[in-house]
């Protein structure tokens, strides 16, 4: 199994917070040390057993570790990897959970000290809660993490990262970066572009005269539970994910539009059809 003497976290929230829990569990990391800006955080990352210890200070933190994790959101990861660099050990590898990868990696990979690997990953697992207290070891159990290689990345490194998702109960897909990123927009970000602006649109909507979102039930509620994740971390996805998340968004848009022309039009079969094809592919992801 694969083993490293020293972890740092960077970001130990959901995401950085779960993957130190279950490695720790595993007994497949010696010592972790939580790496942030908010002592009140790390602290309680110590309190919940999910670190050993904690530094605001990134350059004393990376000090001998053979493994870096970065979680922080996506725009800030460079910026992160640029104050690490010139402290990291010989053969140390830095690895991420960032949602959006084309720019990450082309970002990070060109920052690497002589000796050192970044490889580039994303757990497709998450919840809409963040930081540590939210972290849970088996986040990452029977998910997928899909992991980023390029051209330039050492394929003994590459192995050791693709074994760590694989200690925390992953499937460990291989992915070009941008073909990640076109994927992602789909499944993730589109979502999550449609659910905050589902609740919006309805608390913007003025003709009721009342609080609309009050009236929310059981559908409304699960179709925007995602709507409550971090605005910061959305926010660079965006960002960093434009091109993409254009792309669907205008896709998508073309399928609001057939249905509203189905609306109204009042054609029951084909809002039947509309539906039933719906249905049937969703009940087949179940
Ligand atoms: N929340 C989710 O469901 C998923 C999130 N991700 C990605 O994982 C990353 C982390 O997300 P979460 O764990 O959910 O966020 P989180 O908010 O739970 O944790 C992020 C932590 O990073 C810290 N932080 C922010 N900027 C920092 C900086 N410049 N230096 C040091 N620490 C900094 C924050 O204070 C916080 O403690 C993001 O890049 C996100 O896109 C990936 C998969 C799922
Ligand atoms: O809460 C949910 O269901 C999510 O969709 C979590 C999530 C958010 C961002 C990612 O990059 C991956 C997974």
């Amino acid at each position: 199994m694969v083993y490293f003497k020293k972890m740092a976290v960077i970001g130990v929230g959901l995401i950085g917070g779960s993957l130190a829990r279950v490695l720790r569990e595993k007994k497949a990391v010696g010592e972790v040390v939580g790496i942030g800006r908010g002592e009140a955080n790390l602290k309680r990352g110590v309190e919940l057993g999910v670190l050993d210890s904690y530094t605001t200070d990134a350059k004393k933190g990376v000090e001998g570790a053979d493994l870096v994790f970065i979680a922080t959101p996506v725009c800030s990861i460079p910026q992160v990897v640029a104050e690490i660099a010139p402290h990291l050990s010989k053969g140390c590898i830095v690895t991420d959970g960032g949602s959006v990868k084309e720019y990450v990696v082309a970002a990070c990979e060109p920052l690497m000290p002589e000796g050192t690997w970044f490889v580039g990953g994303h757990p497709i697992a998450g919840t809409e809660h963040s930081g540590v207290e939210a972290s849970f070891s088996t986040l990452y159990q029977g998910r997928r993490c899909i992991v980023t290689p390029t051209g330039n990345t050492d394929p003994a490194a590459l192995e050791k990262v693709v074994e760590l998702w694989k200690v925390a109960g992953s499937n460990v897909p291989l992915m070009d970066p941008v073909q990640h990123d076109l994927v992602v927009a789909a499944i993730s970000h589109l979502p999550h572009m449609v659910a905050y602006s589902l609740v919006n649109a309805v608390d913007g909507y003025d003709r009721f005269g009342g609080d609309l979102l009050s009236f929310s039930a059981g559908g409304f509620r699960d179709f925007t539970r995602i709507a409550s994740s971090d605005p910061v971390m959305w926010r660079d996805i965006a960002l960093t994910n434009k091109e993409a998340i254009l792309e669907m968004m205008d896709f998508f848009s073309g399928y609001l539009e057939k249905l509203r022309g189905l609306v109204a039009a009042e054609d029951a079969e084909g809002l039947r059809t509309f539906f039933l094809n719906s249905k049937q592919k969703r009940d087949a992801i179940l």
